[in-house]
């Protein structure tokens, strides 16, 4: 059974916790105790709030669901540790130079940086565009104002540009654009909406190129405790993770 280090013990940390069935979460690591202590209670881990500590532990592999942040901070010292790093805020990849760094640190090491689908369907055969590059890649995303900690009145847009630009205003909300960009190859554009007469997280995809064009709607329901993160990453994540030594790979 996969050993894996869980980074992040907030709303999806819990999920995985919840349905880590093919999986042993050997540790968690959050900067709150309180919530690394309660998750490692439910999966029979080791809990953590320093993140060197964490590292002695025996795992193979680390599942990021924490933040921007906590991958910029943590990322490569995971893939110098000899392990692999699943990174659902793959929003920090949005900066070019970081990206480009881990990637090489990852390539030296050997090892391989995982992107899940996340909360949108479609990454696997959005890969056609390192091939036949889009000249139409546009995600719209629209949630509940409660999603985003505001209020509106009436449905508002609240950012129209590109994904690098929006995960930097709202890293929590937008980070499956940065992943739409990276499967495609290029920067994807964003329309970010807020409407009051919603109850889910729904992502639009449009992508047009000579392949044809793609349009895909994803109605996500929220998770129980973060209404910002749809149910689906995490459920992505537990997929990802029951899949790695599957001899039988699906999809692109
Ligand atoms: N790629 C995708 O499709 C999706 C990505 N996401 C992203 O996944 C991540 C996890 O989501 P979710 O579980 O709902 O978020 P939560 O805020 O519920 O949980 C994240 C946990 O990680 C902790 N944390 C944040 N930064 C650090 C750090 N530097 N070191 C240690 N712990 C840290 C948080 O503490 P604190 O509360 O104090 O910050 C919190 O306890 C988020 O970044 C979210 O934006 C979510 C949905 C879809
Ligand atoms: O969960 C979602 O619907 C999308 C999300 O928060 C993100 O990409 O950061």
């Amino acid at each position: 059974m996969i050993k894996i280090g869980l980074l992040g013990c907030g709303n999806v940390g819990r999920i995985i916790a919840a349905h880590a069935e093919s999986i042993q979460i050997v540790a968690v690591f959050d900067i709150i105790p309180g919530r690394a202590e309660e998750l490692a209670a439910l999966c029979h881990a080791r809990a953590y709030t320093d993140f060197d500590a964490f590292m002695q532990e025996d795992f193979s592999i680390v599942v990021e669901a924490a933040s921007v942040d906590a991958v910029r901070r943590y990322a490569e010292a995971v893939l110098r540790s000899g392990r692999d790093i699943v990174v659902l805020s793959v929003g920090a990849l949005a900066d070019v130079e970081f990206r480009e760094r881990l990637i090489e640190v990852a390539g030296e090491v050997g090892k391989k940086i995982r992107i899940p689908s996340g909360a949108i369907i479609g990454l696997d055969n959005l890969k056609i565009g390192q091939i036949s590059p889009p000249e139409k890649l546009l995600l719209r995303t629209t949630k509940p104002p409660a999603s985003l900690g505001m209020a509106a009145g009436t449905r508002t847009e609240i950012f129209k540009g590109l994904a690098h630009d929006c995960i930097k205003l709202y890293p929590k909300n937008i980070n499956v654009a940065v992943a739409l960009g990276l499967a495609a190859g290029r920067d994807a554009d964003v329309e970010l909406w807020v409407d009051p007469g919603i109850e889910r997280n729904i992502h639009e995809i449009f992508a047009e190129g000579d392949f044809g064009d793609i349009y895909v709607r994803v109605r996500n329901v929220p998770s129980p405790d973060n209404p910002a993160t749809s149910y689906m990453a995490a459920l992505s994540i537990l997929t990802l993770l029951k899949n790695l030594e599957n001899p039988l790979v699906v999809g692109t």
